[in-house]
């Protein structure tokens, strides 16, 4: 059988899909090694931040229409199976925008911005939606596992060290992501949710 290969381009996201996927009372054996090199090999080869840009600027439409034209085009490009991902954070004062657009949102406004997009709205409630995406091969439907943690965002605590986690707070936690240890929000993420789904599947391949 073919390897599965995780695309990103996300160093963040991959050490944290390894970290979970290899805990829990269902392990799955990841080699890590190899893991990196498709991951560093893929990148070189065929430039994901290339593909991946093209993917977001010109497929618009929900998150789940998202991820699937993302791992449809991954699938063809790697000939073979893949597994991609995407992550949304929803603004409930927004209909949930911005959606599979938060990148886009991050880059220009930052976490300050981020915060003061919802100024004049008494709802801060927010959640973090994840998409993982397989793709048994060229031509295949990708299928779908989301992954949903409810919250709030909130002025910047903790370190700055992936994406928008110090501006979002967790419903019960009273800590931002950012401010969890790696092993907290690891438990109880938008992905850890997704990835147990996609886990399950994995194992019945
Ligand atoms: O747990 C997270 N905690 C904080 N920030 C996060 C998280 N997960 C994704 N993020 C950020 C990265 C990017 O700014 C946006 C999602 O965009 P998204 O297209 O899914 O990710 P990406 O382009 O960085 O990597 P990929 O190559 O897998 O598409 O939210
Ligand atoms: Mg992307």
């Amino acid at each position: 059988m073919s390897k599965l290969i995780f695309v990103t381009g996300n160093a963040n996201k991959l050490k944290e899909v390894k970290a979970i996927l290899s805990a829990g009372s269902t392990p799955i054996d990841i080699d890590s090694e190899s893991l990196d090199s498709k991951y560093a090999l893929f990148r070189r080869d065929l430039p994901f931040r290339y593909v991946s840009r093209i993917l977001v600027d010109e497929v618009q439409g929900s998150t789940q229409e998202v991820a699937k034209a993302k791992c449809r085009r991954a699938a063809e490009l790697l000939k073979g199976p893949c597994i991609t991902e995407d992550t949304a954070l929803c603004f409930e004062a927004l209909g949930g925008l911005p959606g599979p657009y938060i990148k886009h949102f991050l880059e220009k406004l930052g976490h300050e911005g981020i915060n003061n997009m919802l100024v004049g709205f008494e709802s801060k409630k927010a959640w973090a939606l994840c998409t993982f995406a397989y793709c048994a091969g060229p031509g295949e439907e990708p299928i779908l596992f989301e992954g949903r943690t409810d919250g709030a965002i909130v002025p910047a605590r903790g370190p700055a060290k992936f994406g928008w986690d110090p501006v979002f707070e967790p419903a019960g936690t009273g800590l931002t992501y950012a401010e969890m240890p790696a092993e907290q929000k690891n438990l109880l993420s938008h992905r850890y949710k997704a990835l147990e789904k996609l886990r399950v599947y994995i194992q019945s391949l």
